[in-house]
């Protein structure tokens, strides 16, 4: 049924890059967050200034992953270790609160100014799933999930939200860990093997792999298929309406 394996009866989705165009967004706050924190660092040390790679590195150490889990994961593939902070640490702080919070000041002002754009071949994907009776949850590493969603119109083609907030308060494991994407099943009441997960992060596809769900299902935006594929797509699209295609 719309080109998934017949014992799929729910759906997963991720939000950025997967339902909404914000993964841009997210990598270009993170890019002039740890370019400022770098070239500071470098100043100070006297070293090399190596900037930020918002395709390589983002891809690798912060795409998918909760905030703080994005900002310790990069520093470390730079051997930079720094302490934690608290939630409310000012962004000139440098601490791993410190750097999200100045990130987050970035994204929500990017999202303020630039708005929200979903990706129509997703809309109508989810739309076409809802039709066909298969439920439907947003499975987000995101804090600002649902203002996103509310920006972008879509709130309310999904029955259950598992978000960077929900990670927080019940202290789930982030991805590529499986738990978010566990917790939307459990949502939905489906076992992981009837649910299909949609993921354009290297550490979401990891995430459904690890969860042993009944279909991963990958998003290219960006050409990175055979990566997608070698962290644990099943198949991989460049948009979610081929689906639907390869379903008529
Ligand atoms: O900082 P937020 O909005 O809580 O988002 C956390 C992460 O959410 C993920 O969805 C994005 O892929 C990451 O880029 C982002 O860092």
């Amino acid at each position: 049924m719309l080109g998934l394996p017949d014992h799929i009866r729910a759906c997963l989705f991720d939000l950025d890059g997967v339902l909404t165009q914000t993964a841009k967004v997210h990598a270009a706050a993170w890019k002039e967050t740890f370019d400022a924190y770098l070239r500071q660092r470098a100043e100070q040390e006297g070293g090399p200034f190596v900037p930020f790679d918002s395709g390589e590195d983002y891809d690798a150490y912060v795409d998918g992953r909760p905030r703080e889990d994005g900002v310790r994961t990069f520093l470390a593939s730079r051997r930079i270790e720094l302490p934690d902070g608290t939630p409310d640490d000012g962004p000139d702080q440098e601490t791993v609160r410190g750097l999200g919070n100045r990130k987050n000041h970035l994204v929500l002002r990017m999202i303020r100014e630039r708005g929200v754009e979903p990706y129509q071949g997703s809309v109508a994907f989810v739309r076409a799933a809802r039709d066909a009776g298969l439920r439907r949850a947003v499975v987000s590493s995101s804090a600002n999930c649902r203002d996103v969603l509310v920006a972008a119109g879509i709130e309310d083609l999904f029955e259950e939200r598992v978000d960077g907030i929900t990670t927080r308060e019940q202290g789930l494991h982030g991805k590529p860990a499986p738990d978010t994407y566990l917790a939307g099943a459990r949502l939905l009441g489906v076992e992981p093997a009837a649910a299909a997960v949609f993921e354009d992060a290297l550490a979401g596809v990891e995430a459904g792999r690890a969860g042993n769900f009944g279909v991963v299902v990958g998003v290219d935006r960006v050409g990175q298929a055979a990566e997608l594929r070698r962290h644990g797509a099943d198949l991989v699209v460049t948009d979610l309406a081929q689906l639907l295609e390869g379903a008529r």
